[in-house]
């Protein structure tokens, strides 16, 4: 960046915010509310992670203009394990790696965060199907409790180990909120995310598609979101601990993400559409961010 006068550098910042913001508003993403009553640079800072999850989860997920090749899946990810190790050393080459650097240096961002989140895309590029429940533990700490431990950071609203109890746990009751929404969603791209133990415990093939169509499907679904409500009651003990107003984005995420688990706690036959259960947040959040929010 040396070289360039303040006009330049400002002008800069202005298009990677650009490119940040419009990533956060492509993904319709239910938590982008959460983030939207931020403080500028916090708010900032919490769309360039999300941004960067967003870039790294479509390619896992073969939605990135690398489709479905593992290899170039696989070059893909290490890429962007290049550009974390970059915007730590304050020299990103990307307008996302750009706004990371910023974030990383406001916020004291940890890499190794970052570089578990890569390794969860790896384990979900490989394809998940009926993992260990310790797989399992083990892949939703790295895709969401990373997220859990960068957004507190983010939000200003670390306190140490309470702070990364409440994290990881409100992590897995999300993402297991989420498998649970996504269960025929995700059998479409050939995984299932639902433990050995909950098939073999409701007498489920561990086959996805067939999965999905078993009558004992929805007895699976109830054991799983046994664990699920437990993650946020634990969550929910560690809230006291905390600045209310600084963990307000948190809560806002986790509201509606548990008012959805209770509504597939009344009827587990039904499997919501996606984002269904919080859908009615999205067009609002798009008209936030829309105005800059
Ligand atoms: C402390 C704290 C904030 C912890 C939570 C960390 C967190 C946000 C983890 C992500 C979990 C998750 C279900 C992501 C799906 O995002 P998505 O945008 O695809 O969700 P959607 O499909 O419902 O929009």
């Amino acid at each position: 960046m040396t070289g360039l006068s303040s006009a330049d550098r400002a002008s800069d910042r202005r298009a990677d915010r650009a490119v940040v913001r419009s990533i956060v508003a492509a993904s319709g993403s239910s938590f982008a509310l959460g983030m939207s009553i931020l403080p500028p640079v916090r708010r900032d800072a919490i769309r360039a992670v999300y941004a960067f999850c967003r870039i790294v989860d479509d390619i896992a997920d073969g939605d990135s203009p690398m489709g479905t090749d593992p290899a170039a899946c696989a070059a893909a990810l290490d890429a962007w394990e290049e550009e974390i190790v970059r915007a730590h050393g304050g020299i990103p080459r990307t307008a996302v790696g750009a706004e990371l650097a910023r974030a990383i240096d406001r916020h004291d961002l940890p890499q190794a965060e970052f570089l578990l989140l890569l390794d969860g895309m790896r384990m979900d590029a490989a394809c998940i199907v009926a993992p260990s429940g310790e797989m399992l533990t083990a892949y939703i700490r790295r895709v969401a409790g990373s997220v859990g431990v960068l957004s507190m950071h983010c939000f200003g609203a670390w306190r140490g180990h309470s702070s990364e109890r409440f994290a990881l746990s409100l992590a897995r009751g999300l993402q297991l909120t989420n498998i649970l929404r996504d269960v025929a969603e995700d059998a479409r791209r050939g995984r299932l995310y639902l433990p050995a133990h909950v098939l073999r415990g409701a007498g489920l093939p561990d086959d996805p598609k067939a999965a999905v169509d078993h009558p004992a499907l929805p007895r699976a679904r109830a054991i799983l979101g046994r664990e699920a409500r437990a993650a946020y009651a634990e969550a929910a003990l560690e809230i006291p601990s905390h600045s209310r107003a600084r963990l307000l984005p948190a809560l806002m995420m986790m509201g509606p993400y548990e008012r959805l688990l209770g509504r597939m706690e009344d009827d587990w036959t039904v499997v919501p559409p996606r984002r269904s259960g919080v859908g009615k947040l999205i067009d609002g959040t798009r008209r936030v961010l829309a105005r800059g929010g």
